[in-house]
């Protein structure tokens, strides 16, 4: 067996001081999401030598092939534009729902932080915090009413809208995704429908511009309707089912009743993010069966002119 120290040089010295650190930190595995350029067979060294699992999330395709080549555990996340802490979640929902994780394990995530060629930062992440109320089981649930490829891409943009925001500004939102014709018939349009008029190819949100445009109209008072294969229905409609029979936790507003009330009358799924918080919640039958917490920007070193005393903090 090759030892830590050996494969050290080959891989990166974060990663393999990250890989030597895991019992210290109390962590269950090692989340590596590498950058374009990767040394694989380095890195299935590492794997070999580590005390625990070390799951690789690859940015692409192209180096999910090569990676699973190199007999690594492969965690495939849809290639996307996102933010690393968009896709370090989606990689952590996809080791849970693979039963590689517990929904309350730590993990050490490595990944290319500040330079997009090198794994340059690391996080300790603590599940729970982040992923409430979520096991695999819940997820093969989800999938018996609408396409887990469909709901990764719902959560994806819904987790970014509820980090980021939109320019400077808090913004929530509820996506209600399956059953779309009798989610439909339960609401009714708030404003003029800014997805109307566009073909259907050109209205789906596995499509990265389709993803901006609704994290632009997320803005707008209302929910988005989407269907079964990730088509966007009808935006700004405000979903219009009764409330009756529903428990949710305290604090949850009118956004987050409706959301939980619509599944409660149809076979849908609703993802709702927080405005004030930027939580996502997932209900599914009236219930709420996933939470997911944002997790904190990663901070850019900003350098500041000594000459200037103004500050645009
Ligand atoms: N039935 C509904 N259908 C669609 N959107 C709704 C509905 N009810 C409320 N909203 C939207 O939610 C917004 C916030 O409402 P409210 O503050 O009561 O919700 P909340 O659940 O507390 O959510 P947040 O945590 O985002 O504030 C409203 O301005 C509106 O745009």
């Amino acid at each position: 067996m090759i030892s830590i120290a050996a494969s050290r040089s080959q891989v990166s010295p974060l990663l393999s001081i990250a890989v030597e650190s895991v019992n210290r930190l109390g962590c269950e595995a090692v989340l590596v999401l590498p950058p374009a350029m990767m040394d694989w067979s380095g890195l299935r060294a590492l794997a070999d030598a580590a005390p625990i699992p070390l799951l690789v999330a690859p940015a692409s395709l192209r180096h999910v092939e090569a990676a699973r080549n190199a007999g690594l555990m492969v965690l495939e996340v849809e290639p996307t534009e996102s933010a690393i802490q968009e896709r370090i979640i989606l990689a952590l929902l996809e080791a849970i729902s693979l039963d590689l994780l517990k929904a309350g394990a730590q993990v050490v995530a490595v990944y290319d932080g500040f330079d997009s060629d090198s794994l340059d930062s690391m996080t300790v992440i603590r599940l729970g915090e982040h992923l409430e109320r979520f096991t695999a089981r819940d997820l093969r649930a989800l999938e018996t009413t609408v396409p887990l490829e469909t709901l990764k891409a719902v959560i994806d943009v819904a987790v970014e809208i509820g980090r980021e925001g939109r320019e400077g500004k808090e913004v929530g939102t509820l996506i209600v995704v399956g059953d779309a014709r009798n989610v439909l018939k339960r609401s009714r349009s708030l404003v003029f429908d800014p997805f109307k008029g566009y073909r259907r190819k050109d209205r789906n949100l596995r499509d990265p511009k389709v993803r901006e445009a609704i994290k632009e109209i997320a803005q707008l008072d209302g929910g988005f309707i989407v269907s079964r294969d990730g088509t966007v229905e009808s935006a700004c409609r405000l979903i219009d089912a009764p409330f009756t029979g529903l428990s949710l936790p305290k604090g949850l507003g009118t956004r987050h009743w409706a959301g939980a009330a619509i599944t409660k009358v149809t076979h849908s799924i609703a993802v709702v993010v927080s405005q004030s918080t930027g939580v996502v919640r997932l209900f599914k039958q009236g219930e709420m069966i996933l939470r997911i917490a944002p997790m904190p920007r990663a901070r850019a070193l900003r350098w500041n002119n000594p000459d200037s005393s103004h500050s645009d903090d």
